[in-house]
């Protein structure tokens, strides 16, 4: 049947799994149960909050700890409509759900290269594993792709369309290629099964609950403003990436589950900065005296990075709301009270 890429319209070939039938029951209203994989980290910590906003929603969060923490999901614990379930997702999880978000993965460049054929097995196994439990119970599933995908990009800004340009055999190779397999098993479950997916290619995305030694730039940059050390930046400092605020990536990863669209979505906020200027915006807003430090780059990082964010308008009606100026200061907040630094009057 006719697949059309780039207006995120895919026919599958057969009809999707038949859900729950309490989901269709007359007699008994039941909720709508959601899992999500990899809810103790960062962003999956903000969209469990999201979702247990609406009283309609059980939130299951299956974690394995790596990055993540429990400490983030601590004001849902005890909570009738919520459950936190250690487990990997490299092995089979046997739960009855609606929707699963597919967040699980270390996400951090310095986490995922620490034990790359885990970070493969995570994609790939730990994907496998959700499209068999959605193929099951008939739930509706949504991976959480990236910008990576793209590789370091010739095309800019990176629309959905672009292929990408990514070194398979690379030291990131393990994240970028693995999330690839996993949209392709997306896919070719949705087309084979009939299951209902959704892909969003997240960009860079920032905000409070990062981990405070997490190694991605923004946290770095932070931590390292308010311990008075020197801000790394990465040679050759001209690369650049585009920040996106955690709340404005939840309400983008909510409306394309809600909606009609297969994706591949990108969902990222095209204000792009070279990393000498986040250097400089965090220095000017967190703290004037600090030095700004050259420092040795790692191996393929991308060049430049910018969303094409044209189909997210159109198909999901999402556009980022906040800016990087106003969300720098929110995550400073979130970072004083972990560090234990008092804002100076
Ligand atoms: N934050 C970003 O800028 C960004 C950009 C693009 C894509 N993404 C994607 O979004 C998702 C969440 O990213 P994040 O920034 O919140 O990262 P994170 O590292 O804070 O969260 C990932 C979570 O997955 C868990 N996890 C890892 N491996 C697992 C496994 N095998 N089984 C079960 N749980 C496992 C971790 O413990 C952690 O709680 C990831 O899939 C990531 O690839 C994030
Ligand atoms: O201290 C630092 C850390 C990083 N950087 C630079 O900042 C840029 C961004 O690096 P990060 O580690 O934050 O993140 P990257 O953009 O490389 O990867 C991210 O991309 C999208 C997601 O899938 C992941 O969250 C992550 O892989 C890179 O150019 C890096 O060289 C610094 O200049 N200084």
């Amino acid at each position: 049947m006719a697949s059309n890429a780039s207006n995120g319209e895919h026919k599958a070939t057969k009809p999707p799994p038949t859900p729950s039938p309490l989901r269709n029951s007359k007699f008994f209203q039941s909720n709508m149960r959601i899992l999500v994989t990899g809810g103790a980290g960062f962003i999956g910590s903000h969209l469990v909050d999201k979702l247990m906003e609406n009283e309609k929603n059980e939130v299951i969060v299956a974690d394995n700890y790596f990055t993540g923490s429990k400490d983030n999901l601590r004001k849902w614990n005890g909570h009738p409509r919520f459950e936190l379930i250690r487990h990997d997702v490299t092995e089979p999880l046997l739960i009855e759900v609606d929707q699963i978000y597919h967040l699980a993965c270390p996400a951090s460049p310095i986490f995922y290269k620490h034990n790359p054929v885990k970070t493969i097995k995570t994609n790939v196994i730990g994907t496998l594993n959700m499209l068999g439990l959605a193929k099951r119970v008939g739930a509706r599933i949504l991976l959480t792709s990236t910008s990576e995908v793209y590789g370091d990009p010739l095309v800019h800004p990176q629309p959905e369309s672009y292929w990408g340009n990514v070194n398979p055999i690379g030291v990131r190779s393990c994240y970028d290629e693995g999330k690839r397999v996993a949209e392709t098993l997306m896919f070719d479950y949705h087309r084979q099964h009939g299951i209902e997916i959704r892909i969003a290619r997240i960009f860079n995305t920032y905000g409070p609950r990062m981990n405070i030694d997490d190694g991605r730039v923004v946290s770095n940059f932070i931590a390292q403003a308010l311990r008075d050390e020197p801000l790394t930046v990465q040679a050759p400092g001209t690369q650049t990436r585009s920040f996106c605020y955690v709340s404005d990536m939840v309400d983008g990863l909510i409306r394309l589950m809600e909606g009609e669209n297969t994706g591949p979505i990108n969902i990222g906020n095209p204000g792009e900065f070279t990393m000498i200027e986040l250097a400089e915006t965090v220095k000017e807003l967190i703290n004037p005296k600090i030095e700004i430090k050259m420092v040795e780059n790692t191996p393929d990082d991308p060049r430049q990075r910018k969303p094409d964010i044209t189909n997210a308008k159109k198909m999901l009606g999402w556009e980022p709301k906040i800016k990087l100026r106003d969300g720098l200061p929110l995550m400073e907040a979130d970072f004083r009270l972990r560090l234990g630094v008092a804002k100076k009057l």
